[in-house]
């Protein structure tokens, strides 16, 4: 073995010197006379622990995995020591998740906070929607996103924005089709709904010199990359100053960023207020800050976080989907020809899918449901619990982070046959069945790619009308060979490691002409 450096003598003494010493301090520790005694309470099943880093070498890199390696091991609901400070539930099966959800949606409808929360300066990131704490800033905007900034009549009225963004990625697709080039169609679904969601948000400039929404996207990949290095930091116990230090400042530098671009976009809206034809979500959410009988008084913080969660939430969640589903389609032909097939009998073979037609395309429907079953592209949330309770009959602590493997639950044996295969068909259950299973008590919560319950996702309603319409619109237009050059037999589908469930490497293929929706319009 190399003989260590001096900084690599010093640095190891120097972990020795405070690891034994919060070992002691643990070993030790006096419980606090408000809390029961941990001895006392009947808490879930949890695996054989080391000290002080409790459970924290169990879990890998892919969250999602090692979570569900350990429920296959040790149960389904379970509880792990994440180092000193932190305790984590992990709940995995549709009857757990059903009493999570359900029976206990109150306890569980706080969010863990995140490190550094109480070091980033006050003006910087502020909370959004999907980390408010359950509270009165948490109820006023859930209910404005679900009545109107996500609500159907918002949905109806960006339709237009959608099918603008699908004829924009038709037309680059067939440019390259023309060329016989291969298209890097993860690339192209992720412009795609940036540009739908910021448009919808904010009607940024999507294309040209000072494209606000390309900026915007960098600044989201970036701290979706740095979010999951940060959530480290709550495990750290006394060492979060550290992990600060090392990750904390370049998110709050990011954040500063993300800041400039919206108050340059927030002056314009300001500009040109009242003088607009269609409301964008900044205009609406302007006119609420400047209500004074508003129920709540926002800040412009709070305005720009939330914006902000939507650019996260919504963007690469519904492209990474997508993306799965033509991988999948593209590995099923027979599935592809069904799909089209079904397209063609309802729309015929003159014009382009549109949304107004996906009531009428159940096959599409379920192809997609069955996308976001086994691709969930958030595989696990968090919750924190509001209050002691009991799940199962075991005593869950206020306080206790919560982890809901959303990918384990629509993995459960106990509701879905042969799980790990992909057969849109399930979706395909008729309404009678369903109701039968309803009627004999069945109706467990095991849909779960969006959550469910009070905090489940809002935009929901939002991602099926961009998801549905555009696999239907690539499905209709273009064959699909894969590859670089375009002669590989399968699309690879090795996931991401991280804390979602993205495709590892980006799916490339070569487009083929089925039908040219704008070929009449040509000159
Ligand atoms: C395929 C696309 C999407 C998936 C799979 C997805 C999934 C999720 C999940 C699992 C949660 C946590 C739910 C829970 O804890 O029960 C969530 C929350 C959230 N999502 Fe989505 N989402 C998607 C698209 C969107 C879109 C398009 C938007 C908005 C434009 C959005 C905005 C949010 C927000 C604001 C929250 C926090 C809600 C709260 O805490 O009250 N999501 N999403």
């Amino acid at each position: 073995m190399a003989p260590l450096t001096d900084t690599q003598y010093y640095l190891f003494c120097f972990f020795v010197w405070i690891f034994s010493t919060l070992l002691l301090r643990s070993l030790f520790r006096r419980p606090n006379n408000q809390e029961p005694a941990i001895g006392d309470l009947h808490l879930p099943p949890s695996p054989p622990a080391l000290p002080l880093i409790g459970h924290l070498h169990l879990l890998g890199l892919t969250l999602y995995k090692s979570l569900h390696k350990l429920s296959l091991q040790y149960g389904p609901l379970l509880y792990l020591r994440l180092g000193p400070s932190r305790n984590l539930l992990v709940v995995s099966s549709a009857s757990v998740a059903t009493e999570v959800f359900k029976a206990n949606d109150l306890a569980f409808s706080d969010r863990p906070t995140i490190a550094f929360a109480d070091e980033l300066p006050k003006d910087v990131g502020g909370v959004g929607l999907f980390s408010a704490p359950y509270g009165e800033y948490w109820r006023f905007m859930r209910k404005l996103s679900m009545t109107q900034l996500l609500g159907a009549r918002q949905i109806e009225l960006s339709r237009s924005i959608r099918q603008e963004e699908i004829a924009r990625l038709l037309h680059s697709v067939l440019e390259s089709a023309d060329r016989r080039e291969v298209v890097d169609l993860g690339a192209e679904l992720m412009k795609l709904t940036n540009n739908s969601t910021c448009r919808l948000a904010m009607s940024t400039r999507v294309s040209g010199e000072n494209n606000e929404a390309e900026q915007i996207r960098e600044l989201v990949k970036n701290s979706l990359q740095l979010a999951s290095k940060v959530c480290f930091g709550d495990v750290l116990g006394p060492f979060k100053k550290l992990g600060f230090w090392l990750y904390g400042k370049q998110a709050a530098d990011m954040d500063k960023r993300y800041d400039e671009i919206l108050e340059r976009i927030w002056k314009e809206h300001e500009e040109i207020s009242g003088k607009k034809e269609n409301e964008d979500l900044m205009d609406i959410l302007l006119k609420v800050y400047k209500d004074d009988k508003a129920e709540f008084k926002m800040t412009r913080t709070h305005i720009k976080a939330f914006l902000r969660d939507l650019f996260v939430g919504g963007t690469n969640t519904s492209a990474d989907v997508m993306q799965w589903t033509m991988s999948e389609l593209i590995n099923h032909p027979h599935m592809f020809r069904k799909l089209r097939e079904e397209i063609e009998s309802v729309v015929g073979t003159a014009r382009l899918v549109e949304e107004s037609d996906v009531s009428n395309l159940p096959y599409l429907q379920a192809v997609v449901k069955e996308t976001l079953r086994l691709y969930p592209s958030v595989a696990v949330t968090t919750r924190e619990c509001r209050e002691n309770c009991k799940i199962k009959g075991y005593d869950i602590p206020q306080k206790t982070m919560v982890a809901i493997n959303l990918y384990s639950v629509m993995q459960d044996p106990e509701v879905w046959d042969d799980p790990s295969e992909f057969r849109p068909e399930r979706f395909l259950v008729s309404s009678k069945v369903q109701n039968e299973n309803e009627t004999r008590g069945q109706s467990l919560v095991d849909f779960v790619p969006f959550g469910a319950g009070r905090r489940g996702c809002p935009g929901s309603a939002l991602a099926y009308s961009t998801m549905n319409s555009t696999i239907g619109a690539l499905v209709q237009c273009f064959d699909w060979k894969i590859g670089s050059g375009g002669d590989e037999d399968k699309v690879d589908m090795e996931v991401d490691s991280g804390f979602g469930l993205s495709k590892a490497h980006s799916l490339v293929c070569l487009p083929v002409v089925h039908f040219n929706p704008f070929a009449s319009s040509a000159p």
